[in-house]
């Protein structure tokens, strides 16, 4: 007798520190996080975005295909009317709102979800409140720290940051965290330029201080005398968004342009008459220097004692991008000693800074509190921007302006589809095949296509396969944000490798092989020569199928769930077993039999709507010619 191996009861026993078997598909046993592969999962069912109480506020009606999903993932405008089913009576997503954001961009959130507006909030106000919020929204002011995260408590899903940089959001902890961060990228940039021009002009012809003298009664024209721009050299650090739109309203104003940008492409800058150069030659050379590089550990305090030193005696510095770029005390020095003449800041290492700081009370520096981004019309455009971007994430689409996860172009996503679906449930099958559940170190996965290798973006198609490896044997919750940090933290090695076969280049992929090296198997057909547990699976007519167990070929439709029966080939055996099920009242939506030649051994791939119950399976054991089955629960 073969006795019925269930992958649920001896995970139970071993890998889940809950003692209960997370059967998983059903999302809303972890009620508190967005769920990518939910999310473009095309059955309907499964395709739920849980609220905080567990219950799927959000459901077929607007994510419930992968198409529309997918479709949808480029923002496009969305009127605050159609965001929401009005049949859709769950309880509706919460938004923190903690800095100043447009009107028009409150009103997309107010058409989705519960919107507070709470501002200046203490770190610690928003530590005590962020558990009860999906979504948080901030502007520049708001430091988004790991303390933040761990005390949402799995509830925040995403981060909104209403502008470019993102240096006062804890990244990995995001990530770790499992927490999209998505930015408004662009619809500040002419606005930052903008300011840049307005300090760079006023800085040199002296408007703020002359400003000052005159309000204080004064009639100072031979004090101010300044300097003129035309024919000097301006050097732009950091030749992104703003830089390049820097660099353009300069050459307008008769200046010379050089920049400096590890990352910039040169032909970019030759069509505006940029000169790209090294980062001593920009300093060296310039007259001016504008900063408009994102503050990173590498761009920290990059201007300093030594930088300075180098800088033609009598230069200029703006910076309208991080505070955190300039070592300010010795910005200070350089300012006393004449080395730099004036500075222009409207950031700072600190905001605010100190009443007292010696770098804003200098007579040769003129400050802003920050104001690059704040002109109505940038504020209005970045406030749409970033509420469409979470909305689409709440709604789970892939964001275009994610920035710890991967941006997946709508028309790959479409393509991809129903491959994530056959990822995850790959996945979820080989680590139900491993004995004992757990202890996977080391996954390969090959992918079969008729494509260039390198027209096949993987990464999704990866992290679905570690959610389905991971999430059946763990309480941990795996979505395209944390899928990689996850695999590393359970020490789970991903090797992946591409294969080009001569099919049709149409669909994206021919096939997945899912390889679990080095364990045994709870089902030993399941397992190759060389040691591997093996499992591969193709999508036909959009629906996933599993079609192959070890060496044998099977063709089962991966929609419920399944059962694997190795047995002798002998007439009568799918009769059997069908009958079994069939008095058991367990529906059968598919069965195929592969055999290694005919009348030796044959493997039976049986899909079931419903899970058998353990008289079923035991009965099923007990049939002479059935030497293992597997029951597997997808
Ligand atoms: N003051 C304000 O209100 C505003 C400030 N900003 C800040 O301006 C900066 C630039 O913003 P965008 O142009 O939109 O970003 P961006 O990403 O388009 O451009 C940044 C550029 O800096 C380059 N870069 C990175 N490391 C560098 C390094 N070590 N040296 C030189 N260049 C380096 C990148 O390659 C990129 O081209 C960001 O720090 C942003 O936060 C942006 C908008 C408003
Ligand atoms: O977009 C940026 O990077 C900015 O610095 C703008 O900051 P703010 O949104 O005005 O606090």
């Amino acid at each position: 007798m073969a006795s019925a191996t269930s992958p649920s009861s001896s995970i139970k026993a071993s890998a889940s520190p809950n003692g209960t078997f997370s059967s998983n598909s059903n999302y809303s046993k972890k009620p508190n996080r967005i769920s990518f592969a939910s999310i473009i999962n095309p059955n309907p069912i499964s395709a739920k975005i849980c609220n905080s109480n567990g219950s799927s506020g959000r459901s077929g009606s607007i994510v419930s295909s992968g198409l529309k999903v997918a479709e949808s993932t480029g923002i496009a405008p969305l009127d605050a009317k159609d965001l929401r089913d009005p049949a859709d009576s769950g309880p509706r997503p919460t938004i923190l709102v903690s800095e100043k954001l447009g009107e028009a961009g409150l009103k997309v959130l107010r058409g989705f979800g519960e919107v507070e507006c709470l501002y200046n909030l203490s770190p610690e106000e928003l530590r005590e409140k962020i558990s009860s919020f999906d979504a948080l929204i901030v502007r520049s002011g708001t430091k988004v720290t790991r303390q933040v995260f761990e005390a949402a408590k799995g509830r925040l899903k995403v981060v909104g940051r209403a502008g470019v940089g993102i240096d006062n959001v804890d990244l990995p902890a995001a990530t770790e965290f499992g927490c999209l961060v998505v930015n408004a990228p662009t619809a500040n940039t002419v606005a930052a330029a903008e300011h840049g021009i307005a300090l760079l002009t006023s800085m040199a012809r002296n408007v703020a201080q002359s400003d000052a003298s005159m309000k204080a009664g004064k009639w100072e024209r031979n004090k101010y005398v300044g300097v003129s721009l035309v024919g000097k050299t301006l050097a732009v650090i950091g030749f992104g968004k703003v830089g390049s739109e820097v660099a353009r309203r300069a050459k307008g104003l008769g200046m010379h342009v050089i920049a400096h940008d590890p990352y910039a492409a040169a032909d970019r800058a030759r069509a505006m008459s940029v000169d790209l150069v090294s980062f001593h030659e920009a300093i060296c050379t310039a007259d001016f220097i504008s900063l408009h590089m994102p503050l990173t550990p590498t761009t920290k305090n990059v201007f300093n004692e030594q930088t300075f030193s180098k800088m033609k005696k009598g230069v200029r510095i703006i910076n309208v991008a991080r505070g955190g770029v300039i070592d300010e005390e010795a910005l200070v020095r350089a300012l006393d000693s004449g080395v730099v003449a004036q500075a222009a800041l409207d950031v700072f290492a600190e905001e605010p800074p100190s009443k007292e700081s010696k770098l804003v009370q200098h007579h040769n520096v003129i400050v802003t509190p920050h104001l690059g981004a704040s002109t109505k019309e940038a504020q209005e455009g970045v406030a749409i921007e970033i509420a469409e971007a979470v909305v689409g994430a709440l709604n789970g689409e892939l964001s275009a302006t994610a920035v710890n996860a991967p941006m997946v172009p709508p028309e790959i996503l479409t393509e991809l589809a129903p491959y994530v679906v056959l990822a995850e449930k790959l996945g979820r099958l080989a680590v139900q095949l491993v004995a004992g559940g757990g202890g996977v170190q080391s996954v390969k996965v090959v992918y079969r296509s008729a494509r260039d290798p390198d027209d096949l973006d993987t990464r999704l198609l990866r992290a679905m396969i570690i959610k389905g490896i991971i999430e059946p044997i763990s309480s941990s919750f795996v979505n395209l944000v944390n899928a990689d940090h996850m695999a590393k933290q359970k020490g789970l090695r991903i090797s992946e490798e591409r294969v080009t076969i001569d099919s049709s280049p149409e669909s994206p992929l021919d096939s997945i092989q899912v390889n679990i090296s080095n364990m045994d198997s709870k089902f030993a057909s399941a397992g190759t020569e060389d040691g591997h547990i093996s499992i591969e699976g193709q999508v036909k007519d959009g629906v996933p199928h599993l079609t192959c167990v070890g060496t044998f070929d099977v063709d089962v439709s991966l929609e419920g769930n399944v059962i694997l029966c190795r047995q002798v080939d002998q007439p009568g055996m799918i009769g059997i077993v069908g009958n079994i099920l069939g008095q058991h009242n367990v529906n059968v939506s598919f069965m195929s039999v592969g055999r290694t030649a005919p009348r030796k051994q044959a493997i039976m791939a049986i899909g079931v709507d419903e899970a058998p119950r353990k008289e079923t399976l035991d009965e099923i054991g007990n049939v002479p010619a059935i030497e293992e089955f597997v029951f597997l629960d997808l």
